[in-house]
């Protein structure tokens, strides 16, 4: 593995890289737009006009290769590429669904939303990743409304843009699309973001900033997830949300943006003109944008206040949201006082995006009534709002007795970890894992082979740790260096309790994986893995040295039907 030859000429590449697989979703937007007597307007055959010329984005590889996707239920046959080697000596090949017709995303409602939410549902178990090529006007509303629209995601769904077309000749689209691609199809990263501008952002705290500047979006809130360096990514891994329940990823179809508004205060607004809108025919929900900290005109008991508690009693779900970019909102001043005695729900820090798509998600589920909306949107979902409490942070050196707990790298005890799990040895995990920067570090962190905790619990004796990693965020996509997930090696280790965990946890295997008949007839979950002759990769961290077999007995690299390489 890791050889890599560039030909002469630049039209021929072969490498022993793995490749990542990732869906590229494309709904229009500027990034794929071309003058026209009408104006600028989105064309088609952006893999072929766009991507195919770009050495950036096609390393000339030969065979060519077709990806197995699926659009509205039926099975399609997508032509691929594949970028050169990255930094992380990896491939990303990738195809391209494009929608009928393209939009201007100022067009984008909840049907192009639930349109884009069922194909990456339909192709979940295809692709490591999405990315979704959409423009820049309502991104920050189609990042929102997505996040809330996927419950328990497992994989990264980037959105991403451009504020000038991939056919200009000054333009940011290769930039944009190039570190969404990579970063889509390298880390784990379990969220709907949007990349732009060299910064990944959680996709629900976004607001675009800046109508022509290449740094058009911001995410004042909360620190970006990720920046492209010089050096690589900067995966700020403390700020990635991770899973806390074993649950498959569901989506959910529909989002009532019909009976929601979004009103701006200004100084002099007229009660009646509130009321109006308040008294608009099945109104259900208002996001209210309020001065600085929540506030608005008439005071303690004011007309406003009072149309606003008519509409509350009515059974509208009244938001407040400030106009400030920066900051939240809290009933600190008289008039933010008394608008919540009004029964407003305070949305704390989120965006107007946030709070007008959560609130039509919330509104669309009938099984919620008015009490339980107004919970939920005062509680943060998908990380769009910061939560009130304190975190508290403790170093495992600092609070346990163990001799292995207290070390003070996280090498050591990631070392210590994958000797507690190869052992079953839960008390010890948990020993380890206490403390919440800390155990995030450890569920990201890989031996030399690529094996994450999760990968190591998926073959180990005791299938509770698998549980408490799972539970505690860790993932159950990430890939090792020969390609493989946890669950691959569990099915090869015939670890059956593991095998069903990890499906339960949304875990899959590529059709090629399955296909493979090298899987062998299910064995004792309790067996180790060092007795398996699986790998002494796995086996490595207890210590125990075994003849690593390669998947296909001679070591060489072979690709499936959708030209992923297994070493
Ligand atoms: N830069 C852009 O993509 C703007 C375009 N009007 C859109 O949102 O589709």
């Amino acid at each position: 593995m890791g050889q890599v030859t560039f030909m002469e000429g630049g039209n021929k590449a072969e490498s022993h890289y793995p490749e990542s697989r990732v869906l590229i979703i494309m709904t229009g937007g500027t990034i794929c737009m071309q003058p026209s007597t009408d104006g600028l307007i989105p064309m088609t055959g952006f893999l072929e006009n766009a991507m195919a010329p770009r050495p950036s984005f096609n390393d000339y590889s030969t065979p060519t290769v077709k990806l197995q996707a699926y659009k509205n239920g039926t099975k399609v046959s997508l032509e691929s590429l594949r970028t050169p080697p990255t930094a992380y000596s990896r491939h990303i090949r990738y195809g391209i669904l494009e929608f009928q017709p393209l939009l201007d995303s100022s067009s984008i409602s909840s049907m192009g939303w639930t349109e884009i939410a069922l194909t990456i549902k339909e192709n979940y178990h295809l692709f490591d990743g999405f990315v979704v090529l959409h423009g820049t006007d309502s991104l920050a509303y189609t990042a929102s409304a997505l996040s809330f629209m996927m419950s328990d995601l497992g994989k990264p769904v980037i959105l991403t843009g451009s504020q000038a077309s991939i056919f200009a000749l000054q333009s940011d689209a290769v930039d944009n699309l190039l570190g969404s691609l990579i970063i889509t199809g390298t880390f784990v990263i379990p969220e709907v973001c949007l990349f732009f501008h060299h910064t990944l952002f959680r996709g629900n705290r976004t607001t675009k900033v800046s109508a022509s500047s290449f740094e058009a979006f911001a995410s004042p809130n909360c620190d970006p997830l990720a920046k492209v360096t010089s050096l690589g990514v900067d995966v700020n891994w403390s700020l990635v949300r991770r899973p806390t329940r074993i649950a498959e990823f569901t989506v959910t179809k529909y989002l009532d943006t019909a009976h929601v508004a979004c009103l701006r205060i200004f100084p002099g607004i007229k009660p009646e003109m509130v009321d109006s809108v308040l008294r608009v025919p099945n109104l259900r929900g208002l996001i209210l944008e309020t001065f600085g900290m929540g506030n608005a005109p008439g005071g303690v008991d004011g007309s406003l206040t009072k149309v606003i508690r008519d509409a509350v009693e009515r059974g509208t779900v009244v938001v407040n949201v400030s106009q400030c970019t920066n900051g939240f909102v809290s009933p600190l001043y008289a008039p933010g006082t008394a608008l919540g005695r009004a029964g407003v729900v305070f949305g704390h820090d989120l965006t107007t995006e946030a709070a007008l798509t959560k609130l039509s998600y919330l509104l669309a589920r009938p099984e919620l009534d008015y009490q339980a909306v107004t919970a939920q949107m005062a509680h943060s979902l998908r990380g769009e709002m910061t939560e009130m409490t304190t975190p508290s942070f403790s170093h495992p050196a600092g609070s346990i007795d163990s001799a292995v707990a207290r070390l003070t790298s996280a090498e050591s005890a990631f070392t210590a970890l994958g000797y507690a799990i190869s052992k079953g040895d839960i008390r010890t995990v948990r020993e380890i894992l206490e403390g919440d920067e800390f155990n995030h570090q450890l569920l990201k962190k890989a031996d030399y082979a690529g094996n994450t905790a999760v990968h190591l619990a998926a073959v180990g004796p005791e299938p509770e740790i698998l549980v408490d990693l799972l539970t505690r965020g860790g993932s159950v996509h990430a890939r090792n260096r020969a390609n493989n997930t946890p669950l691959y090696l569990a099915e090869k280790m015939g670890n059956r309790e593991g095998v069903r965990l990890l499906k339960e946890a949304g875990a899959h295997l590529w059709v090629a994986e399955r296909n493979s008949g090298s899987l062998p007839a299910s064995r004792s979950a309790s067996r180790p893995a060092s007795r398996s002759g699986l790998s002494s990769e796995v086996a490595s961290v207890s210590g125990e040295k075994e003849e690593y077999e390669k998947e296909n007995g001679n070591g060489e690299v072979k690709k499936d039907e959708n030209g992923r390489s297994s070493a």
